[in-house]
């Protein structure tokens, strides 16, 4: 059992330190894009399937209500929440309607719209990323392995180039950490 959990703690060093610290001026980049978007009355929304949709949860909750500052609440919408809407348009529409439907609904020009994803291939993910273009939104992916179509489709790529899930997802959660800091920062200003 130690073995199995030094190999882990191993293999995220590795991935921190060889596939995360060089996606430092592109983290800086996505910082920058969310500051602009929310100084000027932009919301971000955010989603993805299984462990992304709980990161995707994880990154609204930080910036609606707080990361480590208690500042003004910025507005960003998860949109895995909501069982009537995900099960009304999965069951009426299709389950790759999930997130655009709600995209149709609550995105104007100049929000941000994010898109999780470890494989870079859930359809409704890349089924709301392209609604969200066609609304004027600029997309960022957090992404895994070769980024699959989402990364063809975003405007800013946040990808981790590694085959394993889990590692891939806690990068991504990583990556959620350090734009809630960054924005903060920037924001509202250091302690
Ligand atoms: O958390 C895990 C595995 O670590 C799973 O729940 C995983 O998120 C699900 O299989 C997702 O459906 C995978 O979707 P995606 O990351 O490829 O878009
Ligand atoms: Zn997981």
């Amino acid at each position: 059992m130690e073995s199995k959990i030094s190999q882990h703690l191993r293999r995220h060093i590795t991935v921190f330190e060889e596939v995360v610290l060089p996606l430092t001026s592109d983290l800086a980049e996505c910082a920058r894009r969310l500051c602009a978007c929310l100084q000027s009355g932009g919301k971000v929304l955010v989603m993805g399937n299984g462990g992304s949709a709980a990161d995707a949860q994880h990154l609204a909750a930080e910036l609606v209500g707080r990361f480590l500052k208690n500042r003004a609440a910025l507005p960003a919408i998860a949109l895995t929440t909501d069982t009537s809407i995900l099960t009304a348009v999965g069951n009426d529409f299709g389950f790759e309607q999930i997130f655009s439907r709600q995209i149709e609904a609550l995105a104007n020009p100049g929000d941000i719209v994010i898109g999780i994803s470890t494989s870079g291939q859930s359809p409704n993910v890349l089924h709301a990323m392209k609604s969200a273009s066609q609304r004027g939104c600029s997309t960022i992916a957090f992404s895994g392995r070769d980024g699959g179509e989402l990364v063809r489709q975003a405007d800013l790529t946040l990808n981790v180039a590694i085959a394993e899930t889990p590692h891939i997802q806690e990068a991504h959660l990583t990556f959620i950490h350090i734009l809630c800091d960054l924005v903060e920062t920037e924001l509202f200003g250091a302690d």
